[in-house]
């Protein structure tokens, strides 16, 4: 399919404290009224579909960045929205995949609260909502919702003529309400796998795939059943190992994420341009768990840019 359907958005953070303790300062600028970044002291500028400085708020950038997608998903349509960039950037603080159940909440569960709401209001349809919570960690994937010891919750990818790709095995909950939805979600996170870096003190070092599957059905009407999926994905830190201080599992670990975010771009950047006829969907778990969810894609790329002393 041809791909205007791909959108990046920049998200820029503020420093954090450790960041000011040692003098760091801001070095990307946006540029007033452009969706456009400017390296500070140069000319050289990028622009994408939208762009949000250090001081935007999360639900601004939710609901300028996000809130239509969801939209997308009631039309039939599969989602996916990537947070991509290097460790220590506002990944997951963007799409929220720790939430704790502060008002400052992040995309999941912004996006978890506004389809509950959208089911209530249409009342001439029967709507299931389900969720699953998978990581990919070094190539193998984890399901985050199983109640078990973290070796048995090892799951695998199938395709299926009929139902495409799927994953056997992985827990599919239904949830009826946010509550037991943010309930998965907080319970889910709290088994990924994290790390320290020397640019993170709680490096994500895998990715999080968070997915919510809608069956919608008009009442009386069986023959109008659609189902779409909507994944939300907190990819691992992408990072030079120079920079991160990483040797040993956590070197390792650096490969393999470097490996499948490099297949990724790959993907995307094809679809983007919509005219090649091969995409390296195979290359990765990642993108070959992705595959049939790109009708809309966002992908939103997290900076903690900031210039040493
Ligand atoms: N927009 C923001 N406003 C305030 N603090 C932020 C913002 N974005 C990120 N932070 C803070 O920056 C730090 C790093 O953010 P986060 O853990 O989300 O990064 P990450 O990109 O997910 O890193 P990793 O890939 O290593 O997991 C955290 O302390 C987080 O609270």
């Amino acid at each position: 399919m041809a791909h205007e359907c791909v959108q990046v958005a920049v998200r820029i953070r503020p420093l954090v404290q450790s960041e000011i303790n040692t003098g760091c300062q801001v070095c990307l600028d946006v540029v007033p009224g452009e969706p456009q970044v400017q390296l500070r002291g140069t000319e050289k500028s990028f622009t994408y579909n939208h762009v949000f400085g250090a001081d935007i708020e999360q639900e601004d950038f939710y609901n300028t960045a996000v809130k239509g997608m969801v939209d997308n998903i009631f039309k039939g349509y599969n989602v996916t929205i990537l947070a991509y960039g290097q460790t220590g950037s506002g990944k997951t603080h963007s799409m929220g995949t720790c939430y704790n159940g502060g008002p400052n909440m992040g995309v999941i569960p912004r996006a978890i609260q506004d389809i509950f709401k959208i089911s209530e209001a249409k009342q001439e349809y029967d709507i299931k909502v389900s969720i699953s919570f998978l990581e990919l960690y070094q190539e193998q994937l984890y399901d985050l919702l199983m109640d078990k010891p973290r070796s048995q919750c090892i799951v695998d990818i199938r395709e299926d003529s009929v139902k495409g790709i799927t994953v056997s095995g992985l827990t599919e909950i239904e949830v009826n309400n946010i509550t037991e939805t943010f309930e998965c979600l907080t319970r889910g996170s709290l088994r990924r796998a994290t790390g320290a870096t020397a640019m993170n003190a709680h490096s994500s070092r895998s990715h999080a795939i968070f997915t919510i599957y809608i069956r919608q059905e008009k009442k009386g009407d069986p023959n109008s059943a659609t189902i779409a999926k909507f994944h939300l994905v907190d990819l691992a830190g992408s990072e030079r190992s120079k920079k991160t201080g990483a040797t040993g599992e956590r070197f390792k670990e650096g490969v393999n994420i470097n490996k499948g975010l490099l297949a990724l771009g790959n993907v995307i950047s094809l679809l983007g341009e919509g005219k090649s006829t091969y995409i390296g969907y195979r290359d990765s778990k990642l993108t070959r768990l992705l595959q049939d969810s790109l009708d809309f894609i966002q992908f939103y790329v997290a900076w903690g840019i900031c210039q040493k002393p």
